[in-house]
């Protein structure tokens, strides 16, 4: 039984951590999933591209074969073009794009709804220890793309829209696993965070999303000059995540006058478009 699916990447508008509420959009950097179940195999074996633990993908199976009251072990396999712990949501794609293959292999895809199928990514998210509150906010703009705005603390999806916006995302070399910030000093920025996210609640994602960056760089210590400098041009512009990256939207001219100013900086620049899709199997069904 095999399947595969794929699902984007995200960029922060609000990031959850302060306030346990959150704001993100869908980007079309993609992480595919392929999964072959059986049933005489005892645990689920993953792989990927990229240099990260597996746990999470493992789970991702396991929890969604559990759904259906079969047993059965097999293999995972990712690869993927978003950067790994850089602020980008590569646990949420991984996540989604896993859960929808298992289903894919189990001839179940449309027995779950996209958000259904982000909240086992939640699930099997939290239980990697890959997430601080669960990232609903993410795994539900990779699963259903464009922008939404969840409540973590109870795992509700508030809104969510189709987001057309041109994009450039800076990607410094670096590594920033979210279970690794600092949650303590992300806290102390909530009164900021709480008025990003009102700014986006009320439709005005670029200033939430620039209100959100400088309250997080000021919280993880990180350097806003990224953030600075796009606002020469961008309509908005902040960190995505935990960092280490930035993304930045705007008019598709404003925003190559952006990505023109973040290549002269160590690291790399992607020019994404935004993505309102979200996961898919090969045979796009959903
Ligand atoms: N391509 C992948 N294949 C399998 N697992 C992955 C993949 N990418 C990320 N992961 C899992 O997700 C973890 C990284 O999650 P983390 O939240 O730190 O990164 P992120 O989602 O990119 O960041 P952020 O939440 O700030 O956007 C990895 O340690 C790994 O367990
Ligand atoms: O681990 C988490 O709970 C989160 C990590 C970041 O991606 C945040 O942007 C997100 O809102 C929450």
């Amino acid at each position: 039984m095999k399947g595969e699916a794929s699902a984007p990447g995200a960029a922060t508008v609000v990031n959850a951590i302060a306030t346990l509420k959150g704001s993100a959009f869908a980007v079309d950097l993609r992480t595919h999933a392929t999964v072959e179940l059986d049933e005489s195999a005892a645990g689920v074996d993953g792989t990927t591209d990229v240099d990260v633990d597996t746990t999470l993908i493992e789970t991702c199976v396991e929890k969604t074969v559990a759904r259906f009251g079969i047993e059965a072990g097999g293999t995972v396999e990712t690869t993927t073009e978003i950067p790994p712990e850089s602020g980008l949501k590569s646990s949420s794609a991984a996540a989604n794009a896993t859960v929808l293959a298992t289903l894919d292999a189990l001839g179940e895809t449309d027995t779950l709804e996209p958000l259904e199928t982000a909240l086992v990514g939640v699930e099997a998210a939290r239980d990697a220890g890959v997430t601080i509150t669960g990232a609903l906010d993410d795994a539900t703009a990779s699963a259903l793309g464009g922008v939404v705005l969840t409540d973590n603390s109870s795992d509700e999806l508030l809104h969510r829209e189709p987001f057309d916006r041109s994009v450039a995302v800076y990607v410094p070399d670096e590594r920033a696993p979210s279970a690794s910030t600092d949650v303590g000093r992300s806290k102390l920025v909530a009164p900021v965070v709480e008025r990003a996210f009102d700014m986006a609640r009320d439709g005005d994602y670029a200033d939430g999303m620039t209100t959100n960056g400088f309250a997080y760089c000021a919280a993880l210590r990180r350097d806003a000059s990224p953030a600075v400098d796009a606002l020469a041009h961008a309509e908005g512009a902040g960190l995505s995540g935990t960092g280490p990256s930035f993304a930045a939207i705007g008019d598709t001219e404003d925003i190559q006058e952006v990505a023109k100013d973040w290549k002269k900086l160590d690291g790399k620049v992607l020019r994404p478009e935004t993505d309102n899709r979200g996961a898919s199997t090969n045979s796009a069904k959903r």
